[in-house]
This record gives C-alpha cells, sequence and structure tokens, in this order.
C-alpha cells in the first residue's frame, strides 16, 4: 500500500506527433456512480492580485477602458529598448503598435513573466514570433478593425498622387500658382494591380473598380472565386507587374515578400508605373525605387510605410519631388483607432484570463464558436495529462504518449491541436517547472523528447458533440497505482464531457465515474459493503468535501476501483487511515 501525493522526477524524450484513424462502435459505460455535493468554488484574490499591462504605444480611449476594468494599466510611450526591456520583467502583458520593437531581448527581460503581446493592428513583423513561442508567450492582434482605413488611405494616395495634391498644395502655400506643371493623370480605365488580396487588398480593389479602373490581383495564396466575386482577376506576379499602370502594394512583409520589388522587378514594368505602398517599407528595396523613378521607370510612388520609421531626414527616396510621402498613417483614423483599441483589448485580457484566443498568431487560430464548443474538451485533455503523469511511479521516463479521441466528428471537422496542446500542458508541469501553454506545448514537448501520438476512432451516431471520449496512455511505465496499468500495459486513463463537465471514466481496466473538480483519491479494493461509508467518514471527520464517488469493480465482491473526488486536499494522516482500511490493496491521492 502506497500513497503519493503528486510528482516524480521523470525524463521525456523523443519528440513528434502522428496521428491515425480508426472506426469503431461507441464504448459501453457501466459503473456505479454517486453524486453527492455539487463542488464549491472559492476565489480569493488578494489585493495585488491585478495582472499589469504595459501599452507602449497610443491606444483608442475605449479600450484603455476595457484594460483598466481588469488590470493595472501602465501607458509609457517612447520608451527606448532599455527601458522597455527593464519595464516588462514587471509586466504581464504588453499592447503595441508598429513602433515598438519587441525582440528575443524583451521576452528573455520578462524572465517568465510576460504571458501576452499584444498587437493593436495587422503586421507583426514587429515581434519576434520565434521568441515568444519559445518563452510561451502568446502573441495576438487585430486583424479586423484597420482593414477599411488602410483600403481607404491606399485610396487617398492612390487618387492624391495621380492629381500632384501634395505637391500643388505645397506650392500654392508657397505663394506659387502652377497650374501647367501639375496636370495630372486619370483614373477611370487604367490597370491597377493589387499585390495581396487579403482584407486591405480586396476592398482597395472594391474601391479601385467604383473609380472605374480595370483592376488585376496578384496573391499565389487568394482563392480565385473571391476575387471573381468581386470582379478581379489573378494573375501571375510577373504579368501583375508588367502590364499595369498602377501598382497597390498589400502582402505582409515577409522572408518572401521582402524586396520583392527590385531592380529586376522594376524593369520588367511598363514605362511611367505608379506605386502606392500601405503595406511595409520593407516589400520594396528603396534604393531600386529611387533609381527605377530616376530611369523614368517608375513615374511616382506613394508610400505610407518605410523600411526604418521614420526614415533618415535625407532619404533620397522621401525627398524626391516624384514621392510623396505619409508617417504610416494607414490606420490612423478615430474609428479604426477605436475598433483596434476594442479588439486588442478584448483580445488580451481573455488571454490574461486564460481563455483561448481567436486572433493568436503563434498558437493555433481556432474559430470563436468552436473555441467556446471545445473548452470543457480542453479542461478534460488537460486534467487526464495531469492524471496519467501523476499515475506514474518509474521506468525510463514518459517518452511515449498516444492520446485516442473517439468521436462521430468527420477527421476534418475535429481540430486536435487544442486537445493535444493542453494534455501535453497536463503532462509536463506537474513534473517541471515549465509554463506550458497552447503556445510553446508542442515546442516544450519536442525539447523535452515527449513523443505523442494521436489516434481517432470515428464513431458511428450523431456527430452532436465534438469528442465522446478522450483517452491517454502512457507506455514503457511503471505505475504508483497498479490498477492504472491497462491489460495491455500502459498507464490508462480516460475520461468524457457530460453535461459540460469533465468526468474521469476510467482508470487502467476499471470503469469508474467522477467529475474532474477539486483532487481526486483513488482505491483499490475488494468489493464489500460499507466501504464507500468507512471512507467517507475518515473525510468528514477532517471536513473534507466529498464532491463525487464512484466505483468500478469487475465483479460483485471482487476487486474494484473506488474514485473519490474532493474539494480539499486531505491531511498525511487521512490518507495514512484510508490506507489502513483492511479491505484497500493500494491508493494514490492526485491533484488535478
Ligand atoms: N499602413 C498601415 O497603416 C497598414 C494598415 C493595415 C494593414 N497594413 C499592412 O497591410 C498588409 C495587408 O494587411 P491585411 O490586413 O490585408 O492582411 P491579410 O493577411 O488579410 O492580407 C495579406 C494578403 O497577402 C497575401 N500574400 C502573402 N504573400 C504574398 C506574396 N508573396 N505575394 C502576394 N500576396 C501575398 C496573403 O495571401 C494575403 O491574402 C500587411 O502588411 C499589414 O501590415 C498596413
Ligand atoms: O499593420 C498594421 O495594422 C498597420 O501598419 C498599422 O500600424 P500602426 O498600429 O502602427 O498604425
Amino acid at each position: 500500500m502506497a500513497a503519493s501525493a503528486s510528482s516524480a522526477s521523470l525524463q521525456l524524450s523523443s519528440p513528434s506527433t502522428t496521428a491515425t484513424w480508426l472506426r469503431h462502435r461507441p464504448l459501453g459505460l457501466s459503473s456505479l456512480s454517486l453524486r453527492h455535493h455539487q463542488p464549491r468554488r472559492l476565489v480569493v484574490l488578494s489585493m495585488d492580485a491585478k495582472p499589469t499591462i504595459l501599452v507602449s504605444e497610443k491606444l483608442g480611449e475605449a479600450g484603455l477602458n476595457l484594460l483598466k476594468e481588469f488590470a493595472n494599466v501602465d501607458c509609457s510611450y517612447n520608451l527606448s529598448p532599455e527601458e522597455l526591456c527593464t519595464k516588462i520583467s514587471l509586466c504581464d502583458a504588453l499592447i503595441v503598435r508598429s513602433g515598438t520593437k519587441v525582440n528575443r531581448d524583451v521576452f528573455e527581460a520578462s524572465a517568465g513573466r510576460l504571458k501576452v503581446v499584444g498587437r493593436a493592428g495587422v503586421g507583426i513583423d514587429n515581434v519576434d514570433l520565434a521568441a515568444a513561442t519559445e518563452h510561451g508567450c502568446l502573441v495576438v492582434n487585430a486583424p479586423t478593425a484597420n482593414t477599411v482605413a488602410a483600403a481607404e488611405h491606399g485610396i487617398a494616395l492612390l487618387t492624391a498622387m495621380a492629381r500632384n495634391i501634395a505637391q500643388a498644395d505645397a506650392s500654392v502655400k508657397a505663394g506659387k500658382w502652377e497650374r501647367n506643371k501639375y496636370v495630372g493623370v486619370s483614373l477611370v480605365g487604367k490597370t491597377l494591380a493589387v499585390m495581396g488580396f487579403g482584407k486591405v487588398g480586396s476592398e482597395v480593389a472594391r474601391r479601385a473598380k467604383g473609380l472605374g479602373m480595370h483592376v488585376i490581383a496578384h496573391d499565389p495564396y487568394a482563392p480565385a472565386d473571391r476575387a471573381h466575386a468581386i470582379g478581379v482577376e489573378l494573375v501571375s506576379f510577373d504579368v501583375a507587374i508588367s502590364i499595369s499602370d498602377f501598382i497597390s502594394l498589400h502582402m505582409p512583409l515577409t522572408a518572401a515578400t521582402s524586396k520583392i520589388l527590385n531592380d529586376e522587378n522594376f524593369a520588367k514594368m511598363k514605362k511611367g508605373v505608379r506605386i502606392i505602398n500601405v503595406a511595409r517599407g520593407g516589400v520594396i528595396d528603396e534604393e531600386a525605387l529611387v533609381k527605377a523613378i530616376d530611369a523614368g521607370i517608375v513615374a511616382q510612388a506613394a508610400l505610407d510605410v518605410f523600411t526604418v520609421e521614420p526614415p533618415p531626414k535625407d532619404s533620397k527616396l522621401v525627398q524626391h519631388e516624384n514621392v510623396i510621402a505619409t508617417p504610416h498613417l494607414g490606420a490612423s483614423t478615430m474609428e479604426a483607432q477605436e475598433g483596434v483599441a476594442i479588439e486588442i483589448a478584448e483580445a488580451v485580457v481573455g488571454a490574461l484570463k486564460g481563455e483561448l484566443a481567436a486572433t493568436a498568431v503563434n498558437a493555433p487560430m481556432v474559430p470563436a464558436q468552436v473555441l467556446t464548443e471545445l473548452k470543457p474538451y480542453v479542461t478534460l485533455g488537460e486534467k487526464l495529462g495531469r492524471l496519467a503523469v501523476q499515475l506514474v511511479a518509474g521506468g525510463d521516463g514518459v517518452k511515449s504518449v498516444k492520446v485516442t479521441y473517439a468521436s462521430a466528428r468527420a477527421p476534418d471537422d475535429l481540430d486536435t491541436r487544442l486537445l493535444r496542446a493542453m494534455i501535453t500542458k497536463g503532462l509536463i508541469e506537474p513534473i517541471s517547472s515549465v509554463f506550458v501553454n497552447l503556445v510553446n506545448a508542442d515546442f516544450t514537448a519536442k525539447q523535452r523528447g515527449l513523443r505523442i501520438t494521436e489516434e481517432r476512432i470515428i464513431l458511428d451516431g450523431s456527430p452532436e458533440n465534438p469528442l465522446e471520449s478522450v483517452q491517454v496512455q502512457i507506455a514503457n511505465v511503471e505505475s504508483k497505482f497498479a490498477s492504472a496499468i491497462s491489460d495491455s500495459g500502459e498507464v490508462t486513463v480516460e475520461g468524457r464531457v457530460k453535461d459540460g463537465i469533465p468526468h474521469l471514466t476510467k482508470v487502467g481496466s476499471f470503469e469508474v465515474d467522477v467529475s474532474l473538480e477539486g483532487s481526486l483519491i483513488l482505491c483499490r479494493q475488494v468489493d464489500q459493503p460499507g466501504m464507500i461509508g468507512k471512507v467517507g467518514s475518515i473525510l468528514g471527520e477532517e471536513n473534507v468535501n466529498v464532491s463525487f464517488m464512484s466505483v468500478g469493480r469487475i465483479a460483485p465482491r471482487k476487486q474494484a476501483v473506488m474514485a473519490i473526488g474532493v474539494d480539499e486536499e486531505p491531511s498525511k494522516q487521512s490518507l495514512k487511515r484510508i490506507g489502513e482500511i483492511s479491505a484497500v490493496e493500494e491508493f494514490v491521492y492526485l491533484k488535478l
């Protein structure tokens, strides 16, 4: 008889995840279950329990108010990189726009405290995503609220450039009246190439069509039917740049798009082409653009974004008379900034509360309604992982875990990434000091050499629930609770969600039914009358509340496993007394 409170020191090895799919019938359940009380929850917040959120660039008032309801908010603008690194170690979340470089130094300086970086806008090229992921820091953005503002700014630049508005305005203000100098070009009937047919690009295309332009687009990843729906033809990169009178850039800055407009590609363009950039400065080789303007290939350029922001005062590009420039104003409308601020505040507060984020950039992005549906299963997965690893006694360490999902849903209708991540969290956190979340789960498993294979059992029946059951098995280990080893030799726990609450339904080969709240005592005993009463009264004497009890047995009066859910942690003395009950053969106390 052995009692053990929680963890063992284990080594995890041999990374990777694999998946297989099988077809089975639903599994039956036959266990005796007694519900005692609804578990009570006691939440105690200390005076300084509020998280701290650093806002390093100007954010709309409505968003700030939302943040302040939940956290201490430190609005510190124009921080130097050193100041940011100093402050960040005291912050749980950071909200930035495009002006703050959130590099590896920032994550290292946070020493694990920084849990969320919120990008109040779309482009996340100023955040080191690899470093964020390695540090388990979630990055969320606000991808929709500034789309229209950016598209409108693109159209504003297009029309202003075509009619020399900026230069003519400066000339009039300088006391001149140069009507012949500022003759423009018309837009109607001209060809516009939209490079990057995403949210902003498609809104620009829609508006340009309204101006009577012929719009084509290049985007290797955009669906043709979305383009056709607004009367835009998708073409190759070379066709787009070589036949167009105007080229408007709307792709993200990535390794593939960096300096995509360079000497070679400017040489392919139609003489007199006009360029608009409200995407990112880095997609244009700025030196090559100056040369192309001087060579007469590019007649004019209208730029909102630059490789270095702000650009140097003596920038040849900015100073060029055929260039108009704005200081990264694409998202800067009152409406967009209020929208972005609310969008990012909600995402950051949600993430700090531990909710799954729908706008996560470095974690699986799952639509909000799917997240809501999966929530209890995600909790189930984490708790099964926690239970399984606490049941391990020794062996060569936890190296190989198999997760089996039983579901009536079609394989492509069940996203298991969230579940796998939370099972991984449950498996790793009780035996290490590592903080595991959706962001770094796969990375951490790989680093620790934990191999997780996933198997899918396709059930017949109604696919109303995403999952019927989840089973977690750890191979090649011994257990501190021998009954947790299944007939096939693995530490095995299985659970399902009932009425929105995760339940443990199987331990080893024994069927039980206990809600996974509070903590758990598992006892193997010889089935006989009075056992529930004996254990219950030992716990009752200590005022430990039993939330659930369930007995799974091979046959009446044979071996049985009793699962007891408790709200409070029993003392070592009580656990010892349970172990001393004569019919109890082994027992274990597990923290959920
Ligand atoms: N100036 C501003 O203030 C401002 C405001 C909003 C957005 N932006 C920038 O505009 C860009 C687009 O934003 P969005 O919200 O439309 O993003 P989005 O993700 O909706 O669209 C980007 C599109 O670019 C496409 N793309 C990726 N690689 C490409 C390539 N090599 N060639 C062509 N297309 C490619 C993608 O398939 C996608 O459809 C981003 O760079 C964003 O940072 C700037
Ligand atoms: O990517 C974006 O959302 C835009 O570039 C806006 O950037 P900003 O928030 O710094 O204005």
